[in-house]
């Protein structure tokens, strides 16, 4: 058995085991509330860089289906209660401990979940470090490095076969948002954060989500502004949301620990509904700096804060939260329905 502690950056210290990959790590401490979806939490790239922490008491017993986001594990570290070391599923082929090991992810396991979140809500999300062995590790300064350019596509690439034409702008997008808009009959041509697509044959702009300060992507934030003059619709989702946003003139701040789970309850501005959505991010934006011409679209039932906003003549729209919701419910999947309508 390898002993391992999770140190955060007030001191706090959790000790527990180490599972998974044998090393040191270190990253942002966050929290996700979600009771399943771990293999698609861990490979969804906006948890680029971060250690997570699983709130739901026993992780991995239904092993490691193949409902992966990406192309591999995008956590740094992975922070759980209880570990299952077995497991069962029906597409399952190996177990979350095998699975971390050869993509070599550390797991701290027999961490007090709780009392950990509880710190984090209180103090807000900090900066932490897995740790193994002697070998001093200093924590990682925050938005260190690009964390959007380290997981976008390094390359245009076109999914071919679709009735209309959309410029997806690949800022660590989710791979059942790309599923989602195939399977409404669109060609999708994916770019990376920073490609300038003005010149692509398309109808109609997405903007994925993605890790990081939305305030590090100036350059897609450009692209945004410049298509808008275009007048075609533009869907942006979680980072796409804060980056139409910025585009717009409006401005993001950091929230104290996020939203991460998928139970968010969202009030749609001027209804009377209230979704319950997936959600993963720390950062937002601030709906009283929305320019003229800009309204509210979704609203945190929760605390108040932005979860969506639209223009009020043009086929603009965003959601801070995810309609693909992969993994989580899926009330808001007419979102993509919605944004396809736009499209003439
Ligand atoms: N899921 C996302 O796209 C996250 C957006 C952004 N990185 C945030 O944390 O707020």
């Amino acid at each position: 058995m390898t002993t391992a502690a999770l140190v955060l950056a007030d001191g706090t210290t959790f000790h527990g085991r180490l599972m998974g990959g044998r090393r040191s790590v270190s990253g942002e401490v966050v929290f996700n509330t979600g009771m399943v979806g771990y293999t698609e939490a861990l490979t969804d790239p906006s948890y680029h860089g971060q250690l997570l922490c699983l709130t739901y008491p026993l992780v991995g017993n239904y092993g490691v289906p193949p409902d992966f986001e990406s192309t591999k594990i995008q956590v740094s570290g992975l922070i759980v209660s209880e570990l299952a070391l077995e497991y069962s599923h029906a597409s399952a082929a190996r177990s979350l401990p095998q699975w971390l090991r050869a993509e070599g992810i550390p797991c701290l396991t027999g961490i007090d979940t709780r009392a950990l979140t509880k710190r984090l809500r209180q103090a807000g999300c900090m900066a932490g470090k897995i740790v193994t062995g002697m070998r001093p590790l200093p924590f990682a300064a925050p938005d260190a490095e690009h964390s959007v350019a380290a997981v976008s596509a390094g390359q245009r690439e076109e999914y071919a076969g679709g009735r209309r034409r959309v410029v997806l702008v690949d800022c660590g997008v989710k791979s059942s948002i790309i599923g989602q808009l195939r399977a409404r009959d669109l060609t999708v041509i994916r770019v990376p954060w920073d490609y300038d697509f003005l010149a692509e044959d398309f109808a109609a702009v997405v903007v994925s989500n993605g890790p990081g300060d939305p305030s590090q992507c100036s350059a897609t934030v450009r692209n945004i502004a410049r298509a808008m003059q275009l007048e075609r619709p533009i869907l942006g989702i979680c980072l796409g949301h804060q980056l139409l946003a910025l585009a717009a003139g409006a401005s993001t701040y950091k929230l104290k620990f996020g939203h991460r789970g998928h139970n968010q309850p969202c009030l749609e501005e001027g209804t009377q509904r209230c979704f319950i959505t997936s959600q993963n991010h720390g950062y937002a934006v601030d709906a009283s700096s929305l320019p003229a011409g800009w309204v509210p679209w979704f609203t945190n039932a929760n605390d108040g804060s932005n979860e969506g906003i639209r223009h009020s003549s043009q086929p603009f729209m965003s959601v801070q939260f995810h309609p693909e919701a992969a993994p989580g419910p899926v009330d808001c999947e007419p979102i993509f329905d919605r944004f396809v309508e736009s499209i003439r």
